[in-house]
């Protein structure tokens, strides 16, 4: 059958292997990748504190003289009132909520000190916030913490084009630096479904991992310097006697730099627990010239597995991306968002994407890898699409997963590391495990990087789902050696469960550096770590 199948060269478009010739373009309404990701429906959402009974630390109460003073500080930048304080309390999700009053909206370093530098004397509690793209409920309030957001840190501070290095403020939406450096011959090492609207500087915070790791690593190795306001603590007494603040100024732009402990590494990942990142230096990667992406149909995932050996050996260093989603996934996304996919019928699917420098080198790489494929029965259907109208369509179908998902009630979200020959057992294990008490369970994720998204959804949300789902999923990622959160962080929803990723020592060390930082806790509490006493 395979060698019936017509790869043709150079087509975008390719025939499958059971004879259908593929729509070119899939649906001529079906939208590229979304410039922000949708509003995740209308439903009014449980105060976080309610539905998980949590207990308020003992901060201070915002008073009357305190927004006051941030009035005088950010003249016609601080929001109040319900109605236009409430998008910033409710995560994207819709599955956290918090009862802030206020919110800030600095524009520089030295504002964001002088504002933690109030609220540390203060003792009022802060919750850093981006584009409130997060998926653990990290970005926003738990009780009534005050919400510094960075929306108005949006200045590109410097581009050097012959280092390939960006400097910018925090507040930057990740899309528009893409956009920025495109135009320069130049890309962002990092890109994620919420391109539209988190910022650099969350993703920094959250050490965001996205669909690019595969070819250009993790934040932790493109990040170059960052600049971090700090609380006035007893760590760091040399800021406390800047009269405008404390920041810690780490914004190099050097490749190399021994000098000491890296402090960076610090807070990159810290979820805004230790510090608020205003600025960012990052290494960007020249723009590759040519670009294509395979969209293909597999019988098992022993074969996604074997395809992905296959396809890292054969396209060697061009191989950019490797993606892959199971077949709910897919019906979800026709369901809801109604893209339609060119390739069908097949219990998984993987999106390979090369990116390079020679588009016949590339192109003729990809064919014979495909043609390989297909003839030893890895791959049964598939399409290729070289130009980028095309390629955004077949992204779509992988990026919008998280929205689609959202339709279909409550989300329960995991993103699990795990060693990649057992990822998908976990999807299967737990759908075994629950049976009719969820409505779907799926995975998709970053095979090539080891990341397993997994979701499960149900009307509305329970507790006694989340029992039969939680701490098991944990445990079998514990006895895997895996991680419990390979990209999103830990934020509110997971920090009680760190514990099955690393040893206590670990989290003690943490929680001091954390007090070192932050004596009085007010950085996003009830975020990343558990509460000292319970570890
Ligand atoms: O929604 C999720 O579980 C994953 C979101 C994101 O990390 C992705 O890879 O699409
Ligand atoms: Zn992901």
């Amino acid at each position: 059958m395979a060698a019936a199948v017509v790869w043709r060269r150079g087509a975008a478009w390719l025939r499958s292997c059971r004879g259908k010739v593929l729509r070119r373009g899939g649906s001529p309404e079906t939208p590229g990748v979304p410039r922000a990701r949708g509003c995740a429906g209308s439903r009014e959402v449980v105060p976080t504190c309610e539905r998980y009974a949590v207990r308020r630390l003992p901060f201070g109460r915002l008073a009357d003289g305190d927004v006051a003073f941030f009035e005088r500080l950010l003249p016609g930048r601080v929001v109040t009132g319900e109605e236009e304080v409430k998008p910033f309390n409710v995560d994207w999700l819709k599955s956290v909520r918090g009862c802030s009053q206020l919110v800030l909206k600095p524009q520089t370093t030295a504002e964001v000190s002088q504002i933690l530098r109030y609220c540390h004397e203060r003792n009022l509690a802060v919750s850093p916030q981006g584009g409130n793209t997060g998926l653990v409920g990290g970005s926003v309030p738990v009780f009534d913490e005050i919400i510094l957001s960075t929306a108005l840190m949006n200045q590109i501070i410097s581009f050097d084009k012959v280092s390939g290095i960006l400097v910018c403020q925090a507040g930057c939406v990740l899309e528009r630096l893409s956009e920025y450096l495109e135009e320069q011959g130049f890309i962002m090492p990092l890109d994620l479904g919420a391109k539209g609207s988190c910022h650099i500087g969350g993703n920094v915070a959250t050490n965001a991992g996205g669909l690019r790791l595969l070819r250009y690593g993790s934040l932790r190795g493109t990040v170059l310097g960052l600049e971090v306001s700090l609380c006035c603590s007893s760590a760091a007494p040399v800021l406390q006697v800047l009269a405008d603040g404390s920041a810690l100024d780490c914004l190099t732009s050097l490749r190399k730099d021994n000098t000491g402990y890296d402090l960076k590494q610090l807070f990159i990942g810290s979820e805004g627990t230790l510090g608020v990142i205003t600025a960012v230096s990052i290494l960007c990667p020249q723009k590759p010239k040519a670009v294509n992406v395979a969209f293909l149909g597999c019988q098992s995932f022993a074969k996604v597995l074997e395809t992905f050996t296959t396809c890292r050996a054969m396209l060697g260093e061009i191989l950019s991306a490797y993606e892959f989603m199971d077949e709910k996934c897919m019906e979800l996304v026709e369901t809801h968002l109604k893209l339609s996919s060119p390739v069908a019928g097949s219990p998984f699917y993987v999106l390979i994407e090369t990116s390079g420098s020679n588009s016949t080198h590339d192109e003729e790489k990809l064919n014979s890898f495909l043609e390989q494929a297909m003839a030893s029965g890895l791959v049964t259907d598939g399409t290729v699409a070289t130009d980028d109208k095309k390629i955004k369509v077949l992204w779509s179908l992988r990026e919008r997963i998280t929205e689609a998902l959202t339709h279909e009630g409550y989300v329960y979200k995991y993103d699990i590391s795990l060693p990649v020959g057992k990822l998908y057992d976990l999807v299967t294990d737990m759908r075994a495990r629950l049976g009719q008490s969820a409505k779907n369970v799926v995975g998709y994720g970053h095979l090539g990087d080891g990341n397993l998204h997994l979701n499960i959804t149900a009307e509305s949300y329970s507790h006694s789902l989340l029992d039969a789902i939680e701490p098991f999923v944990y445990e079998w990622t514990a006895r895997c050696s895996g991680s419990i959160s390979a990209e999103h962080g830990l934020g509110f929803k997971k920090r009680q469960f760190i514990q099955y990723s690393k040893p206590r020592e670990a989290v003690v060390l943490m929680q001091q550096f954390k007090a070192m930082l932050d004596p009085k806790g007010i950085l996003n509490p009830y975020k990343t770590l558990p509460e000292r006493s319970t570890c």
